[in-house]
């Protein structure tokens, strides 16, 4: 049997990835092949909390360089965060594994509220947690959310399910001679300022020890793959 490197772990889903093709909201067909990935691992034993980002719903910096106000398009990103997070909770349990939504911005008629305390509840009583709202602050991202949900979680790892197979040399999707890391540091991400999260994230992470391993979530069962050690991403540790 495959031996499983993490006991509990933090799962980043790009926001964007949940519209498949569509270009805008939530791929139903999308959020359940991620939610039976999700419940592979809570099956193998793994306590597994996922924050789900809003990408493809709303980004405050879009509202702000179009004239309008950027505190107020944080907040419609940050509940674009909880729409999916309802979505991704229903699906986990329609496929047999309990779950629950925990927001960082109190909606008690949808989700509960977040705190540690009872996020560790949730955990030691089995279920998979999904984090909503984001850090519950503008001019965050979902990344800071996932890696501050991380630390106060004890996580052993954060994996962070993108558009890309990893962390290149410079953006892959620009420049299509950019060379994949196996390995870096947190630190030498912020020194050669790779875009893939955004620094006050693996600046968290670093602070908190805790390493972050980027891969792609198009690749179907690339994160059971990655909690067993195998298949492309890049670990960021040291
Ligand atoms: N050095 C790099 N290595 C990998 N991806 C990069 C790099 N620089 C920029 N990117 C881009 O960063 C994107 C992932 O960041 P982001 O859009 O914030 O993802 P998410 O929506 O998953 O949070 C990738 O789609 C990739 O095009
Ligand atoms: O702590 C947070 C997390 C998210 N957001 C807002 O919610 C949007 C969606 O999150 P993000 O861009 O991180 O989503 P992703 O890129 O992961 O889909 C962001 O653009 C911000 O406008 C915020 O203000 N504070």
């Amino acid at each position: 049997m495959t031996e499983l490197k993490y006991r509990r772990v933090l799962l980043k889903l790009s926001g964007e990835a949940l519209m498949g093709d569509r270009g805008f909201g939530i791929d139903p067909k999308v959020v359940d092949r991620l939610a039976g990935e999700i419940v592979e691992a809570h099956r193998l034993g793994i306590q597994v909390g996922v924050v789900v980002g809003g990408g493809n719903i709303f980004r405050g910096v879009s509202v702000a360089a179009d004239g309008g106000d950027r505190t107020t398009g944080d907040y419609l990103g940050m509940l674009g965060t909880v729409m999916n997070a309802l979505a991704m909770r229903s699906a986990i349990e329609r496929l047999g594994a309990p779950a629950v939504v925990l927001s960082a911005i109190a909606i008690p008629a949808l989700c509960e509220t977040f705190t540690q305390r009872e996020a560790l509840r949730h955990f030691a009583a089995n279920k998979v947690i999904v984090f909503a709202a984001g850090t519950g602050n503008p001019f965050f991202t979902t990344d800071s959310g996932a890696a501050l949900r991380a630390a106060e979680m004890d996580c052993d790892a954060l994996l962070k399910g993108t558009q890309v197979d990893g962390v290149y040399t410079a953006d892959p999707k620009k420049d299509p001679t950019a060379r994949r890391y196996e390995r870096l540091t947190h630190q030498e991400v912020l020194s050669r300022n790779l875009q893939v999260m955004d620094a006050a994230a693996i600046a968290l992470a670093r602070d908190n020890k805790i390493p972050v391993v980027v891969f792609s979530v198009h690749e179907h069962g690339a994160f059971v793959n990655v909690l067993k050690g195998k298949g492309l991403c890049t670990v960021i540790d040291g």
